[in-house]
């Protein structure tokens, strides 16, 4: 089942003037950066900005729970909640699950981060309002890849684990039901493709008898095309008075007009993004030739200063390879997270140097774009961020070595510059925060000591 993305990523290089291959390219490019995401993500993600709530009727009372107790859920759910190990609820679960869980329910547009509660939500949401005991879907949960539906079905179970009663399926691609036969699960969760087959074309679902239908990751399933069509196609099916809730991670305005079609009369929620600061990082830049010399320049630095933890970006993968190699050579603990990898490899490197079993990530921009890796405190750009067109890429370069406000722990970000063009690059990253960046003279080792002190 696993979409080979490469095969894909490569397919669209080898037809790049064709656009549609382009556009797949990208659109697997987000769920599997979402996905990665998901896997590597154990915990909630800090936050200390407040949410924000546009209510439908802005005259009712705006309620928020600061414990799961407050919402006097089943005690087989609660246990779940517990089981799972969530205390209170996230900043996003304090507005969003009383509107979700009021009667009658509420219709619900939220944003906010990745890693910020809102699957948890959601289903949490969905396993309150199904009646165990009528045998049929009640709830129907869109989400863009067989993968990612996959990751919010673990997140069913574990939280309905003392509530065996009510069952799921997984409305996927290959999952071949019998012609005629009717689902007795209560919650359906799946691709959009397959679940509009499933409600209209099969029949294996009865779309009027729905309570609640959610839609989960609203902004990478609009980057694949049809999803936008297929989920509208199921919503129309739907009852009037059944529950919809729609999640995005991000909210530019293709999302809101898709968001406004599935979801009428909407609440809306959104929690702000930590902003990512510059003002906390000491930044160099060192001048070499080749891409040996920039090597020796790293070990040069490594030599004078200890580094608990670094992460080197390259351009291209094979650069990321020689240098990876180069590294072990050394005698570092070199972890590599390359292209060509499964989004679960990719994971997995993620997390053994989260857990400090590898020192060093080296890695190229795609694959590392959108992943925080939050303890690093050395940041090595062996090349820079550079766009599609060969500008400075801003946005990647503060994300890489921005630290979010007051989290930010102190961190160090080497800049290796070996062409007239690359210091053009880093002037005009210099310019565009207005933070200066300074030399550093790799052959001489006091200096070099005293960019760590
Ligand atoms: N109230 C809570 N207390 C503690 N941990 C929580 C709570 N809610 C969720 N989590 C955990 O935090 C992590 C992120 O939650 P969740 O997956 O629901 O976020 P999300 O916003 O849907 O992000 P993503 O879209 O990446 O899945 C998960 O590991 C989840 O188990």
């Amino acid at each position: 089942f696993h979409s080979n993305i490469d095969l894909k990523r490569l397919l669209g290089c080898l037809f790049c003037c064709n656009l549609s291959f382009l556009y797949l390219v990208v659109s697997e490019d987000k769920a599997a950066q979402s996905l990665l995401n998901k896997l590597i993500r154990n915990n909630l993600v800090n936050t200390t900005n407040q949410v924000e709530v546009l209510q439908k009727d802005p005259n009712s009372p705006l309620y928020s729970v600061k414990s799961f107790e407050e919402l006097r859920l089943k005690p087989q759910l609660l246990k779940g909640v517990y089981g799972m190990g969530f205390n209170r609820p996230s900043k996003i679960q304090e507005t969003a699950l009383p509107m979700m869980l009021a009667e009658p329910p509420q219709n619900l547009i939220a944003q906010s981060q990745s890693g910020t509660g809102k699957t948890a939500a959601f289903v949490l949401a969905m396993l309150s309002h199904v009646d165990p005991n009528n045998k049929y879907p009640q709830c129907l949960c869109v989400s863009p890849t067989y993968e990612l539906a996959l990751q919010t079905g673990k997140v069913i179970e574990q939280m309905g684990k003392y509530y065996p009663e009510v069952k799921l399926v997984y409305a996927i691609r290959g999952n071949k039901l019998q012609r005629g036969m009717k689902l007795q699960e209560q919650i359906v969760i799946g691709t959009p493709g397959t679940m509009l087959d499933w409600c209209s074309k099969f029949r294996f679902i009865d779309p009027k008898k729905i309570k609640v239908f959610v839609l989960d990751e609203a902004d990478v399933m609009i980057a694949t095309q049809g999803h936008q069509d297929q989920s509208i196609r199921i919503q129309r099916m739907l009852p009037k008075n059944c529950q919809m809730l729609l999640f995005s991670a991000t909210f530019e305005e293709s999302v809101w007009n898709f968001a406004q079609r599935i979801v009428p009369d909407p609440n809306i929620i959104k929690l702000k993004r930590e902003e990512e600061t510059l003002d906390t990082i000491k930044q160099y830049y060192v001048l070499c030739n080749s891409k040996e010399e920039k090597f020796q320049a790293l070990s040069n630095i490594y030599g004078a200063i200890t580094i608990a933890q670094a992460m080197i970006f390259c351009h291209t993968r094979k650069t990321a390879g020689w240098l990876a190699g180069e590294l072990s050579r050394e005698g570092h603990q070199v972890a590599l997270l390359s292209g060509e990898m499964q989004v679960e490899q990719r994971a997995a490197v993620i997390e053994r140097f989260r857990d400090g079993k590898e020192k060093v990530l080296v890695t190229t921009n795609v694959c590392a774009r959108g992943i925080d890796v939050e303890q690093v405190s050395v940041v090595i750009n062996f090349d820079l961020p550079v766009d599609k067109d060969g500008n400075p890429d801003n946005e990647t370069y503060l994300h890489r070595i921005g630290r979010t406000g007051r989290f930010g722990k102190r961190g160090l970000a080497i800049n290796m510059v070996d062409s007239k063009m690359s210091m053009n690059i880093l002037h005009r990253i210099q310019d565009h925060f207005n933070k200066k960046i300074e030399k550093l003279d790799t052959d001489d080792l006091d200096e070099i000591e005293k960019i760590a002190s």
